[in-house]
């Protein structure tokens, strides 16, 4: 009987050749075996994730501001997921971030470093772009991907060289819509106008870029394209290419997400959970991989300054009688994350301040 899982690769793909690069090789039926990743990736089908209207947030009346203020605090507190629409966001430069990320991904593959090389991005070093790194776990993910500092200094691979616009004016609207939920998201919590914004000094807030690439799978439940994590940063922000992959977890259970035409899904992240000292959990969410379509994402995640020691709210550390995780600088939240230094374990869980260290 032949084997469910190809115990090699096609002899002319190197050890770490681009999935897309594999999953184009014409002898593949069947998943090598360092991606073996047996999961179960179904998804549940829920109507009610929640929608939040971002229009009614800066232009609405009295009544629908107050209604759509519920509508995000409940997404944040119940979900930690929610679709925005009526953004304004043109539709024409979502598909523009699209276009110019996939032209990143069929770029000629140079194996000499130069296009694209497979470095993981640092401050010192924060313009690169990687590729199916093996990580800690011992499997390989079902995905390439490229990765690049955004804000407050501003970075981006060289090629394609449409990109570059593109991305500084994608960078430029997702992080003022981001600012203007992260301070209403503020009100929800009670804290002072202008708190946030100040705390997290989110005039240098820091914003990192990412493109996923998942390339069809032979064999798509015995690999995975990212499994679950929770993000950093406060906000993530994703749009894809119509290809459905994204699941968030909702009380143990694994949901699709859908996207209403031009609209963002977002995610509250681990920085939310802090300043927020638990209300708002960071969601656990997951891509998976199919067998008939190239799947793009693109990603932009929303944090706070990078020199920005995040911490939860004194005011909701003192409604709550202490806190719940430990201070810790932005940007070596993010780096730790990154590099991958935590060999599959959560950030989150090692600043959480466990019962007994209360004594
Ligand atoms: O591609 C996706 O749907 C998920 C991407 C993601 O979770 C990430 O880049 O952190
Ligand atoms: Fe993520």
């Amino acid at each position: 009987m032949a084997p469910a899982i190809a115990p090699v690769k096609p002899s002319n793909l190197a050890e770490n050749s681009f999935v897309k690069a594999l999953a184009e090789s014409s002898t593949l039926n069947s998943v090598p075996s360092q991606f073996a990743y047996a999961n179960d990736s179904r998804g549940s089908h829920s109507d009610s994730i929640p929608i939040v209207d971002f229009s009614h947030l800066v232009a609405g009346t009295p009544d629908q501001r107050a209604k759509v203020l519920r509508d995000l605090d409940k997404a944040c507190r119940e979900w930690g997921f929610f679709v925005l629409v009526n953004h304004g966001i043109p539709e024409s430069l979502l598909k523009a971030i699209i276009e110019a990320s996939l032209e990143y991904f069929e770029l000629p593959e140079e194996t000499s470093g130069g296009t694209r090389p497979r470095v993981r991005p640092t401050l010192s070093n924060p313009a690169v772009a990687a590729s199916s790194i093996r990580p800690t776990t011992g499997f390989t993910l079902w995905r390439d991907f490229v990765k690049s500092y955004v804000h407050p200094q501003f970075h981006c691979p060289e090629k394609p060289h449409k990109l570059r616009d593109v991305l500084a004016e994608f960078s430029e609207k997702t992080r003022s819509v981001a600012r203007k939920l992260l301070q209403d998201i503020g009100e929800n919590l009670g804290l002072e106008k202008g708190y946030v914004d100040e705390v997290l000094k989110l005039d240098s807030c820091f914003q990192l870029y990412a493109a996923n690439y998942y390339p069809p799978c032979p064999q798509p439940d015995q690999a995975i394209g990212l499994p679950a994590h929770t993000d950093h940063g406060l906000l993530t922000f994703l749009i894809h290419n119509g290809v459905a992959g994204l699941q968030i977890q909702h009380n143990g259970e694994w949901f699709n997400t859908n996207s209403p035409q031009n609209s963002i899904l977002v995610n509250t992240a681990d920085h939310l959970e802090i300043l927020s000292n638990g209300r708002y959990k960071s969601v656990r969410h997951r891509a998976v991989v199919n067998n008939e379509a190239t799947r793009i994402s693109v990603v932009m995640a929303n944090g706070a300054a990078p020199d920005a020691v995040v911490e939860p709210a004194g005011a909701l550390v003192e409604q709550d009688g202490r806190a719940y995780y430990h201070p810790m600088k932005f940007i070596e939240y993010v780096e730790t994350m990154l590099s991958n230094r935590l060999q599959g374990k959560s950030n989150l869980d090692c600043i959480k301040i466990q019962q007994q260290e209360d004594h």
